[in-house]
């Protein structure tokens, strides 16, 4: 089953488009990293798919179904915002209350057990945690819901390096035990790249990348050699991106395991050399099409 599904998906503020011509297809129980420069339309691309703001065109499904106000559709989903809003005047017991009567699968072990052992105290108020508590509260909100599908807009900016791989543990845990599908956004592509099988990379407002990270991987080069060697690389190589350091050539191409020669080397990319490669590249696309060809 598909958890999300966007067809021509745009959404405009005034005459600037945040997002166009969107189509993704993402497959169940997956962890999905969603990448993109600041102003890409990550969070543009989450609020449409939570239900926070209607498409200018196209259209999104969760589960099959379009995106409905009803209770029984929204009950599925949770949704960490970037600026995690939560009462300031709240205390942490004051949100497992509204979160237990708000939510009827409210899961209050995981919540307490987590807030436990994060040592974050019931009694404090939201405005008395740090930013790092703050993100870690909300993050447990939306945990305890028990959604089947959970988007994190940079659920990890905010955290210290043993938090970060903590949270990350923690979604490997919920997509294990009960298959939850998890579109997370980051900038720290070496946070995603245990956890996620799934990469979505937008950039100014289009799609460039969404696939299974390990078919990505495999379907690409980082190929290295001398520059002066760079004639004896095939003409219609269809190159990503290509860096020259030196005397030294890299090529980022979209060509799997082939070998030109003994003068290149040829072995799979890093996830960050991909998404760097494709960033850098905005025109670039490894969407399946006529496009998919760079140069
Ligand atoms: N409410 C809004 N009104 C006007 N423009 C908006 C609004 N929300 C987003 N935008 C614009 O849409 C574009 C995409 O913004 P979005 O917040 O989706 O990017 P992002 O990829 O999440 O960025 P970042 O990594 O900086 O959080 C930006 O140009 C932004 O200025």
């Amino acid at each position: 089953m598909t958890a999300v599904e966007t067809v021509g998906l745009g959404r405009r503020f005034g005459r600037t488009w945040a997002l166009r011509d969107c189509g993704l297809s993402i497959p169940e129980g997956r962890v999905v990293a969603l990448v993109g420069p600041n102003g890409a339309g990550k969070t543009t691309l989450l609020n449409l798919v939570a239900g926070l703001i209607r498409p200018s065109a196209g259209s999104v499904s969760r589960f099959g179904e379009p995106i409905r106000d009803d209770t029984a559709s929204l009950r599925r989903v949770a949704y960490m915002a970037q600026d995690s809003a939560l009462y300031p005047t709240f205390t942490v017991t004051d949100l497992l209350t509204f979160g237990r009567r708000l939510n009827p699968g409210w899961d209050a072990e995981l919540a307490r057990d987590r807030l436990d052992r994060l040592g974050i105290p019931s009694r404090k108020r939201v405005r008395q945690l740090s930013g790092g508590q703050r993100a870690q509260a909300a993050l447990v909100l939306a945990l305890a819901k028990r959604p089947d599908l959970l988007l994190l807009d940079e659920p990890l900016a905010s955290l210290d390096p043993l938090a970060r791989h903590d949270v990350m543990a923690v979604l490997m845990e919920m997509v294990a035990l009960h298959g939850t599908t998890i579109i997370l956004s980051s900038h720290i592509i070496a946070d995603l790249v245990e956890t996620c099988d799934w990469l979505v990379a937008v950039n100014g407002g289009r799609i460039q990348i969404s696939g299974e990270i390990e078919e990505l991987l495999a379907g690409h080069a980082m190929v290295s050699g001398p520059r002066e060697a760079r004639t004896l690389l095939p003409d219609r190589l269809p190159v990503v991106t290509e860096t020259t350091s030196g005397r030294q050539a890299q090529l980022l191409t979209r060509t799997g395991a082939e070998t030109f020669g003994p003068a290149w080397s040829t072995r799979p990319p890093t996830l960050d050399e991909l998404v760097r490669g494709y960033l850098g590249t905005p025109e670039a696309t490894a969407l399946p099409g006529p496009t998919s060809v760079v140069r």
